[in-house]
């Protein structure tokens, strides 16, 4: 049987953000350490949260695309020279990841590999750990309600660090923060959320309120991805794909599969620094094929819901939200894709499959997806 577990308290709805200081006083953090990044400072956004503190925080905007060790640790080193007692992450999945890295620091020795799943890191991670509250502003990965942080290792690879400790102590979820998320990234990020649903709704684990909770999410996503792409102020379409992010990650408990097996590696591909949800995108059909004779029923209920074969449904969403044509119009070359195959193999995701891939299915699938 199954462990089935929702835990984080979230705050949804917009407006949410200005009750930062509310939820500070509650967690009793005095001097919070503000983890974003350089993007995020470019919009205004981060000096606008900052000033409805009491105080203003001490703010690390270092994050890179895909947070690495590296960035942690100079994160982790602010925080302690400036005299922090609990931390705000604020951003996409980077930041929020970076953060729930920085706040693992506050209680386990480095360095992180150890704490990974893959690793045996589970039963490392204890829950004497500074207060976290995550305020998301893209509306993909879900990281806000999500119990992995999912960071490029000293060792350079990307891996999930995987803890019920890992979630953040409140999830301040307000979608007014993405209205200026722009149409290529709200795109990007949405396709993250989607395939989060998508793929947690066809891993194996018995967890029905977990698929109840991915077809909601799906069925919000799909109705609302390409107006939330065409006019990034509809309110209503930015609120399902905040909701799309939420029940992603609340539903991908259950595991994700080959799709985020393989985006991992190739989101720890440092000379192309891919995005995640668009490395996503472009892998799902292909993924969806290859699952199909493993998911029976599940793959007729996908149809009902697309109206056509799940991968030919994917396949058109992308073309409409103008995603790459495939791996190789990202710069992903033949010669990267073997160790990349080998490495989606060791990663966490892949146990969760509904068929399990050999190094050369993984191959064919991203052959098929250039
Ligand atoms: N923890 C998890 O469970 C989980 C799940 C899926 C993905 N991830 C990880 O999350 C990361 C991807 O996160 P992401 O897709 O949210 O992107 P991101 O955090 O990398 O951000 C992408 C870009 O969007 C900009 N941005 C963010 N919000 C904005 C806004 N409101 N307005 C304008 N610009 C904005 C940022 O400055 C950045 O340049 C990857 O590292 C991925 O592996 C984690
Ligand atoms: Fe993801």
């Amino acid at each position: 049987m199954s462990t089935i577990s929702y835990l984080t308290r979230v705050e949804f709805g917009e407006g949410q953000v200005s009750r930062l200081q509310e939820f500070l006083d509650l967690l009793g953090v005095k001097r919070p350490l503000l983890c974003t990044d350089r993007g995020l400072v470019a919009t205004g956004m981060v000096q606008r949260i900052a000033a409805l503190l009491k105080a203003p925080p001490a703010i690390f905007d270092g994050t890179p695309a895909n947070p690495t060790e590296e960035a942690v640790l100079a994160a982790h080193a602010q925080y302690v020279a400036e005299g922090c007692d609990g931390i705000i992450g604020l951003g996409g999945g980077s930041a929020l990841d970076l953060a729930k890295g920085v706040r693992l620091l506050t209680g386990h020795d480095g360095p992180l590999a150890q704490y990974t799943l893959v690793a045996g890191g589970l039963a490392r991670i204890h829950g004497r750990i500074c207060p976290l509250i995550a305020i998301p502003t893209t509306a993909g990965t879900g990281s806000e309600v999500g119990r992995a942080a999912v960071i490029i290792t000293a060792e350079g690879r990307k891996l999930g660090i995987i803890s019920p400790h890992m979630l953040p102590s409140i999830a301040l979820c307000d979608p007014e923060l993405t209205y200026g998320l722009p149409p290529g990234l709200t795109a990007a990020t949405g396709m993250d959320a989607i395939s989060h649903c998508l793929e947690t709704f066809m891993a194996p684990a018995f967890n029905p309120p977990a698929d109840a909770i991915a077809l909601d999410g799906l069925a919000r996503g799909w109705r609302s991805i390409e107006k939330a792409v065409r006019d990034g102020s509809d309110k209503s379409a930015r609120n399902d794909m905040m909701v799309c992010a939420l029940e992603g990650a609340l539903a991908f408990q259950k595991g994700l599969g080959a799709v985020h097996a393989l985006t991992h590696p190739l989101g720890a591909i440092r000379q192309l620094n891919l995005h995640h949800g668009t490395l996503n995108a472009v892998l799902m059909p292909a993924v969806l094929r290859f699952n199909r004779p493993a998911i029976g029923a599940k793959w007729d209920q996908l149809q009902s819901f697309f109206g056509e074969a799940p991968d030919v449904a994917v396949a058109k969403l992308n073309q409409r939200l103008g995603m790459p044509a495939g791996l190789a119009a990202m710069g992903v070359t033949e010669e990267m894709l073997r160790p990349v195959a080998e490495d989606a193999l060791k990663d966490h995701c892949h146990a969760t499959n509904p068929r399990t891939p050999t190094a050369d299915d993984y191959l064919v699938i991203m052959r098929e997806s250039c």
